[in-house]
């Protein structure tokens, strides 16, 4: 996925966060709360544990999709968008996962 597209979904889940929830799938889960979109981004993080599971690499992609997507959403409620979370994995590039770790315990002692 490329974040032109997040970028474009960003815009448009902010603006379904006022839409009518007849018409809007992502207004329905606004209108609900954040217990409603917590419990749908938990459903979609478990199908996708499943499809990575069973092996299928278009459920995967598929059910990741909805795992990107219900997270968007997430943010959205938070005022947040894909952007902060883009900046923190640019933040991080290039940054050893076991060099990062090694500094948090140092720092912790
Ligand atoms: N990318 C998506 C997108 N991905 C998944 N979904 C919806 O997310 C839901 C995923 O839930 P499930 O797979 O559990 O399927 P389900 O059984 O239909 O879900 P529930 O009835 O349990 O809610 C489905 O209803 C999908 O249609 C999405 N709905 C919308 N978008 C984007 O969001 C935009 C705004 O959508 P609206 O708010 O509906 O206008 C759209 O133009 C799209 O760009």
């Amino acid at each position: 996925m490329s974040d032109e597209i997040l970028r474009r979904l960003d815009a448009v889940l902010a603006a379904r966060r006022e839409a009518d929830p007849e018409s809007s799938y992502v207004a329905g889960l606004h209108a609900g709360g954040i217990d409603r979109i917590l419990r749908k981004l938990g459903e979609e993080c478990t199908e996708t544990v499943v499809a990575s599971k069973n092996g299928e690499r278009d459920d995967i992609v598929y059910e990741t999709a909805d795992l990107w997507f219900h997270s968007l959403i997430m943010l959205s409620h938070h005022g947040l968008d894909s952007g902060s979370v883009l900046a923190e994995l640019e933040r991080r590039f290039g940054l050893s996962g076991v060099a990062e770790k090694a500094a948090r315990n140092k720092q912790g002692q």
